[in-house]
């Protein structure tokens, strides 16, 4: 559902699954660091809100959303996770780079997860304007952070389905 149209920060959080247990990574790009901090406080502070250990939690910095791809590879190659999230921002500029960037970040981080069978959370804003980063950012559409780290906990919990 596009943005405009729900905060999509509204959930129940009668839905949401103890995180108690899980152990998160979480990436985050550099690149537009006012939005992708933002973004990283949110998915954070919605890990520990669902019982989530600070000790099970390894936060990763990298450049740009294109170095997400190889830093969600490698954590999932050396550490034992339940779920990575991909904190980036990337925003529209004069030429077709975006265009490049976004569809291999999102290409490149849904292969890492069929790869190693983790899930790999896409919290990569792809916006026209920094207006429309900040919006999703802690802003009037809420935070693609939060949603991200409540979106792993569910995915994380998955699993346990399946036995
Ligand atoms: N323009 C944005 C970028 N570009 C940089 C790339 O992500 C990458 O770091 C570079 O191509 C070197 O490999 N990255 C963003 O995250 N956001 C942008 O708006
Ligand atoms: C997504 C990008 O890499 C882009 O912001 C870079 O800007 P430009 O297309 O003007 O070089």
């Amino acid at each position: 559902m596009a943005s405009h149209l729900k905060n999509l920060s509204d959930f129940s959080h009668t839905t949401v699954p103890s995180g108690k247990n899980y152990r998160f990574g979480i990436v985050v790009a550099s690149w537009n660091a006012e939005v992708t901090g933002a973004l990283y406080k949110g998915a954070y502070e919605s890990l520990l809100k669902y019982n989530v250990a600070e000790r099970d939690i390894i936060s990763i910095e990298v450049a740009g959303s294109f170095e997400l791809i190889a830093a969600a590879d490698q954590l999932l190659d050396n550490r034992d996770l339940d779920a990575v999230i991909c904190l980036g921002c990337v925003i529209q500029g004069e030429t077709r780079h975006f265009d490049f960037i976004c569809n291999a970040v999102a290409n490149g981080l849904a292969n890492v997860g069929l790869k190693h069978t983790k899930p790999v959370i896409f919290g990569v804003l792809t916006t026209d304007n920094q207006q429309q980063a900040m919006d999703r950012a802690g802003g009037k559409h809420g935070n693609k952070g939060t949603e991200a780290g409540i979106t792993a906990i569910k995915m994380a919990a998955l699993k346990l389905e399946f036995k």
